[in-house]
């Protein structure tokens, strides 16, 4: 009978994990011998260990389904079932598995190796994304070298067309093997909700008038800077922002700050001058998470951990990741960090991921994974939330205690810390809006690169410098597209972060809504162990609930909503308001006048 059945299904799905979480510990040590050291001796290595994972995973996968789980009365155990019954991509055939296991591979090595020229020294051609073309994008004012090294950067990452369209209809493949319609389909499936696109939809369009406000404003005051290459009332020239893919314009803060007069806050300077090292950067960002009573690193992230770009000469992925082994103890962030406060933050992004693994370790294998993708996102930036207040800084030294904690220096770092959370918000909708008409198959393959720009145009302001084509495939320029990562979970990360850094703030007594002395852009939650059981609590419970459970758990709410972002925001956009107002600044954007064919 069924009772008999559940007690066996019991003993079977502790099994399960046990050899699941052996598994996935051998996938990860290869992928990660990958990512630390491209060779071809390293990609085989891993490729053969996936294929084995991959078939092993589908013999048992044939073991579970036997199973009678959806009459299961644990909802547990039911729980455990429903997520062991998706296979994933090893429903693929082997051939078909592994090939586009390597087409993904192929596709990061091309990102990740990817060199070009320098503009002032024409044959030193040795450019690397991190940290030299990344340096090059945060420093350089001049126009013309941030042209040159942005189509650079797309013609050699463009290199990945071909290999990108075999990795549509093969991921599509195994998305239909799992009784998907689509990748999009089964990307969307890790939201538990029939309705998340559409939910996601509401949320830009409540968010949207805020972007439109601080997009007209950093318009005005680049026209300032760089002249009629800025149009008045077009998109935004895509080069100018200050980073690679126009996804956050934290770099060009400097010229564009509301107060001028007002103290800097360039804590990158300050950083340098204390002679900070990236292993100083991680130990702060511990350090933060202890305060709160949450954990500290194991000594095996300390010993295994990549904090800076090696120095041998080694080609590896150097976009920053964090890494669970799932034996409980080895846990590791691999990045290529440089000494500047915008990788400070990244570091806390990174050390979010390891102190939820960390939280759900002793989680049964299936349930070690965020409540849904976009809280695993959120964690760090909830602490960077905190970090990045000028009252936080003062107490690390960052910014000197003779700074005025004056309204000047309140808005230009809210202003500041907008270019980031304001600014990310239509891109990261976009670039999985885009992943899915390709998956859906609503843009064909020679469409590529032309609906990517109708997409940033029209929902993010910007153009390329110069007219692109479907010769191009621009896409392919960001880490993401080519190394097949959803991007959604930024958004919803984006959102949620403020929802519960709001509920933190409570807890901590550090925001109070009624309170004008205590509003939430100036909270740090540091050192509040109540704040920071709570978040712990959430954080343990891994995926073993649906995530309205998790975030109920925190902020007693059980939806995204928009309004912690819209309130933390507030001083800023009243401010961003008036700003236009008085430059009579359009709103808005008119459709671009370079072309796309
Ligand atoms: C730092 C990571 C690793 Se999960 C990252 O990819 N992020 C963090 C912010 C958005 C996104 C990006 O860089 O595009
Ligand atoms: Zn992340």
């Amino acid at each position: 009978a069924i009772e008999e059945e559940e007690i066996r299904a019991r003993a079977y799905i502790q099994l399960l994990n046990e050899k699941t979480a052996k598994r996935a510990n051998e996938a990860s040590i290869a992928n990660w011998n990958y990512a630390s050291n491209i060779t071809d001796e390293n990609l085989k290595k891993q490729l053969e260990v996936s294929a084995r994972v991959a078939k092993e995973t589908k013999e048992d996968w044939l073991e579970t389904i036997k199973f009678n789980w959806k009459s299961f009365s644990d909802p547990d155990l039911y729980r455990q079932f429903k997520k062991y019954s998706i296979l994933g991509t090893a429903a693929l055939p082997e051939d078909k598995y592994t090939k586009l296991d390597k087409i993904i591979s192929d596709m990061q090595t091309i990102y990740s190796t990817a060199k070009i020229c320098d503009f002032k020294t024409k044959d030193k051609c040795d450019l690397a994304l991190e940290p030299e073309i990344t340096n090059i994008l945060i420093k350089s004012r001049d126009a013309e070298e941030l042209k040159q090294i942005w189509l650079q950067w797309r013609n050699k990452t463009a290199a990945a067309k071909d290999l990108f369209k075999d990795y549509v209809s093969l991921s599509n493949e195994a998305a239909t093997l799992n009784n998907f319609t689509d990748t999009a389909d089964y990307w969307l499936y890790g939201y538990e909700a029939a309705d998340f696109k559409d939910q996601v939809k509401k949320l830009w369009e409540q968010l949207r008038p805020l972007y439109l406000q601080i997009h007209a404003y950093v318009r005005t005051k680049l026209r300032e800077r760089y002249g009629d290459i800025v149009s008045e009332k077009g998109p935004i020239p895509a080069h100018l922002l200050g980073n690679m893919w126009a996804q956050t314009w934290g770099h060009i803060f400097d010229f564009t700050m509301p107060s001028p007069g007002a103290q800097k806050l360039d804590v990158t300077e300050e950083m340098v001058k204390q002679g900070y090292t990236p292993e100083k950067m991680f130990k702060l960002s511990e350090e933060f998470f202890t305060s709160l009573n949450l954990s500290a690193m194991t000594d095996l992230f300390w010993e295994r951990s990549i904090l800076e770009k090696p120095k041998d000469g080694r080609e590896l992925i150097c976009h920053a990741s964090a890494w669970d082994f799932y034996d409980q103890k080895d846990f590791r962030i691999k990045q290529c960090t440089r000494v500047d406060f915008t990788d400070l933050i990244t570091a806390h992004h990174e050390m979010g991921h390891i102190q939820y693994y960390l939280q759900y370790k002793s989680q049964p294998q299936v349930f070690r994974e965020g409540a849904n993708d976009g809280f695993h996102e959120a964690v760090g930036d909830v602490m960077s939330l905190s970090v990045s207040t000028t009252k936080h800084l003062k107490k690390i030294g960052l910014i000197g205690a003779d700074v005025p904690d004056n309204d000047d220096n309140d808005l230009n770092n809210l202003y500041k810390i907008g270019l980031d959370k304001i600014v990310f918000l239509p891109f990261g909708y976009l670039m999985d809006l885009w992943r899915w008409d390709v998956f859906e198959g609503k843009t064909s393959p020679e469409d590529y690169n032309c609906n990517w720009w109708k997409y940033r145009n029209e929902i993010q302001g910007i153009e390329p410098p110069v007219d692109r084509s479907e010769k191009d495939f621009d896409p392919a320029a960001k880490y993401h597209i080519v190394a097949d990562v959803p991007y959604l979970r930024y958004f919803v990360s984006y959102v949620i972060q403020f929802q519960f850094h709001r509920a933190a703030c409570e807890i901590a007594g550090e925001y109070d809504a009624s309170d004008p002395k205590k509003p939430l852009h100036k909270c740090d939650i540091y050192q509040s162990t109540a704040a920071g059981n709570a978040i712990g609590k959430m954080l343990q419970l891994g995926s073993s609930r649906p995530w309205p459970d998790a975030m109920q758990a925190l902020t007693g709410q059980r939806e995204m909503d928009a309004s912690g972002l819209l309130e933390y925001f507030k001083p800023l956009q009243k401010y961003l308001e008036e700003e236009n107002k008085k430059n009579n600044a359009f709103i808005g954007w008119e459709a671009s006048t370079k072309k796309c064919s």
